[in-house]
């Protein structure tokens, strides 16, 4: 408490006491005091938020808010944006503090950000929603309603706004007193019907703008194509908005597609082998269903993965313990369901692994945007089959209107284009989010389509007349339902009884691609439906069981207007249970990146055989330097936790004594020629030691 009124006093500083403070203050804020509350934003900023300096347009974002403004902020993961609504919330404005009310889609996050501002910042802060007790809302209440409360941030859902009388009686008595700051919608996608995660109770929060005339907004998203970007500006009914955009590109991330199909015995092996080599870091598996995650979970246990399970048929305190795990780094691995990472902020996760394809590619960029946000190299690595695609049709089935379904769809063909993708993918991405001008030349070999030793594929010409004779095929069966599988067969030419009856032999079309392989028959198929000549949809059958059936979609009936031939390309696979091997195919293997044969003994530390140097063969030399890393890793841990503080061995530094593994003091400092000698004095004989043991 003491804290918060030192905080209040501070902040209550009249301008000409902080005009003094200004020679302390660095250049950034010297460029900056345009404004009246200039000198008390930079101060805030390094005494209350202990940052150094400004992200891209969080200042721009704080002044307009400041002024007033309508804002709308789109920024990408873990680019900063709490700062841009945190920061002014703290700011006198006109004599007078004000309160800032800030609309949050879930309410562990509401719980993360308001317990970080109480307890880090010494700023007060609350939340009301339906879970809050009654006592707890009593006691907002009487602190809003007071002369002069001192809460300056509330976060509340779009339920509890629209339907509870007491918290619109407590807004409505800030707004005529004058002491309502302005709304703040974070996730702001969420109003858009076209956005991925869009929630019919956010759409009405525009009504709020009648209700609390002149109270400005501010709405931030990290994840909007340039539809949902104008739709949400509207339905907010934002009012000489000022838009602050940002670049989607995540310069650090490495996007890699595998393809489950490539894997003659199953993928899983390959997807446990890569948590194995990074089993040392921290990151996250994303898995579709809860079975998933806990048979991926017991899978990585007995496998000695540090590792934990999250999702929705845990209990709110088991998940709530997992996550406070993972974010200690008491467990590295959190196998998940989509419900785990909204509003978490861990700088080190090293991968992000998608065991199954994804709904759309706005979450897919959320989810991925977790990786690396201190701006370390980080890997997401997406497992796709088209076959995945079914529980997403399923799912999109149930819904009620056919405009969600229609967007449902839509948002599910653009994954499978990426990934069904042969040239940059970051170039479809960069695309996806407005940045159509995005070179390839510029993805500096972040995809796995521009890195070095791209997957080879053959180029397959397909003419009108041959598509003609598919559509001919389904255009006679109109009442009929084909799985696609169906249709494989069906186009391959099978007598199976059921087709013979149906007279499918004697159809046209029927057996016309018997000449393609199975997987190319498959890729020409799914190319077709995202062309839109096809479409794929789930229906319950008779027996109410659902699955996603093939027919002809609306360019069907327009051949003619599409590009002819069509180009199919067919990937030839190199490896076959061994796809980590383009984990960083630019900078070729470092002790982070090697691949190791997939076998489980090789996951394991292993004693190390006495070899000289120079007799040791690369290979087992690059399997040393990975093991060394790995222990260099755990060290580093066990002295942070030790310590309670980070040691000054970043995972580069490691990364360079795994490859040279010094055995001499002498040689050990040359390789850290950056640190201090308390840090190598104090810590640098445990890593050295290390090193010796691992040197052949
Ligand atoms: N100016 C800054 N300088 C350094 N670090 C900053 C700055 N602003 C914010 N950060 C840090 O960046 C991290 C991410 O910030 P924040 O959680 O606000 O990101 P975000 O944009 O809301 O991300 P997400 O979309 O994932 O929720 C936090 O640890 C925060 O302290």
């Amino acid at each position: 408490m003491e804290h918060l009124e030192n905080l209040q006093l501070e902040l209550g500083m009249k301008e000409s006491s902080l005009s003094s403070q200004g020679s302390s203050l660095n250049d950034q804020s010297q460029l900056v005091f345009h404004h009246p509350w200039s000198r008390n934003v930079i101060k805030a900023l390094h005494q209350v938020f202990r940052l150094p300096e400004f992200r891209a347009n969080q200042l721009e974002a704080i002044d307009a808010a400041l002024q007033g403004r309508d804002v709308f902020v789109l920024m990408p993961t873990g680019g900063g944006k709490s700062l841009c609504y945190q920061l002014p919330a703290i700011i006198q404005q006109q004599d007078r503090q004000c309160v800032t009310v800030v609309v949050s889609p879930l309410l562990s996050l509401m719980l993360d950000q308001v317990s970080q501002l109480v307890q880090s910042r010494g700023i007060p802060a609350a939340f009301w929603n339906g879970e809050v007790p009654r006592q707890q809302k009593n006691w907002i209440k009487n602190e809003l309603l007071s002369a002069q409360p001192t809460m300056r941030l509330l976060y509340t859902t779009p339920e509890s706004l629209h339907h509870s009388s007491d918290l619109k009686s407590i807004l409505q008595s800030l707004h005529i007193r004058r002491l309502l700051a302005r709304f703040v919608v974070d996730e702001a996608h969420c109003v858009s019907k076209w956005g991925h995660d869009f929630r019919p109770e956010y759409a009405s929060l525009g009504q709020l703008k009648d209700q609390f005339y002149a109270v400005p907004w501010m709405a931030l998203t990290a994840t909007a194509p340039p539809r949902v970007q104008e739709d949400i500006v509207n339905v907010l009914n934002m009012q000489n908005c000022l838009v602050l955009k940002q670049s989607f590109r995540r310069v650090n991330l490495k996007f890699q597609v595998v393809e489950k199909e490539s894997f003659k015995d199953g993928y899983r092996e390959d997807l446990v082998q890569f948590v194995l080599q990074h089993r040392h870091q921290c990151g996250i598996v994303y898995c579709v269903t809860t079975k998933d995650c806990e048979t991926l979970f017991k899978e990585l246990s007995t496998r000695h993965v540090s590792c934990d399970r999250y999702h929705g048929k845990m209990t709110s305190r088991q998940r709530f313990n997992v996550q406070q795990k993972w974010q200690k780094d008491q467990l590295k691995v959190v196998v998940a369901t989509i419900a785990f990472g909204m509003g978490i902020d861990k700088p080190n996760v090293r991968f992000v692994i998608h065991d199954s394809l994804p709904g759309n590619v706005e979450g897919y960029y959320q989810e991925i945007g977790r990786a690396g946000r201190d701006g370390q190299p980080s890997v997401c690595r997406l497992y796709y089959s088209y076959k995945d695609t079914r529980v997403h049709r399923i799912l999109i089935a149930g819904q009620n209107s056919v405009s969600l379904r229609q967007e449902g769809t839509r948002h599910l063909n653009d994954m499978v284009r990426y990934c069904e993708r042969m040239q940059c993918r970051q170039h479809f991405l960069m695309g996806y989010f407005g940045e159509t001008d995005f070179d390839p030349s510029q993805c500096d070999r972040q995809c796995d389509r521009c890195s070095l030793s791209p997957t080879p594929y053959h180029r397959h010409l397909h003419q009108q007349s041959q598509i003609q004779g598919l559509v001919d095929f389904l255009n006679a069966y109109p009442r009929n339902k084909f799985t696609l599988n169906q249709l494989l067969e069906i186009f391959q030419g099978s007598r199976s009884k059921a087709y013979v009856e149906k007279g499918y032999d004697r159809a046209t079309g029927f057996g016309s691609l018997s000449y393609l392989s199975k997987s190319h028959k498959e890729r020409l198929l799914v190319h077709l439906i995202l062309l839109g000549v096809l479409k794929e949809e789930a229906h319950k059958n008779r027996s109410r069981y659902a699955n996603a059936y093939v027919s002809l979609g609306p360019k069907a009936f327009q051949l003619g207007s599409l590009a002819w031939p069509l180009q199919v390309n067919i990937l030839t696979y190199t490896h076959s249970n061994d796809a980590n091997a383009a984990i960083n195919p630019t900078t070729g293997p470092t002790p982070h990146d090697i691949t190791l044969p997939t076998t489980a003994s090789h996951s394991r530390q292993q004693p190390l055989p006495p070899t000289a140097p120079n007799s040791t063969p690369p290979r087992k030399r690059l399997v040393l330097n990975k093991q060394c890393y790995a222990a260099l890793c755990n060290k580093r841990d066990e002295l942070n936790r030790q310590y309670g503080q980070s040691t000054y061995f970043s995972d580069a530094l490691l990364k360079k004594l795994a490859k040279k593994l010094p055995t001499s003091h002498a040689e050990f400092f040359k390789v850290c020629n950056t640190m201090s000698d308390d840090d190598l004095r104090n810590f640098g004989v445990h890593f050295l030691e290390i090193c010796k043991q691992h040197h052949a």
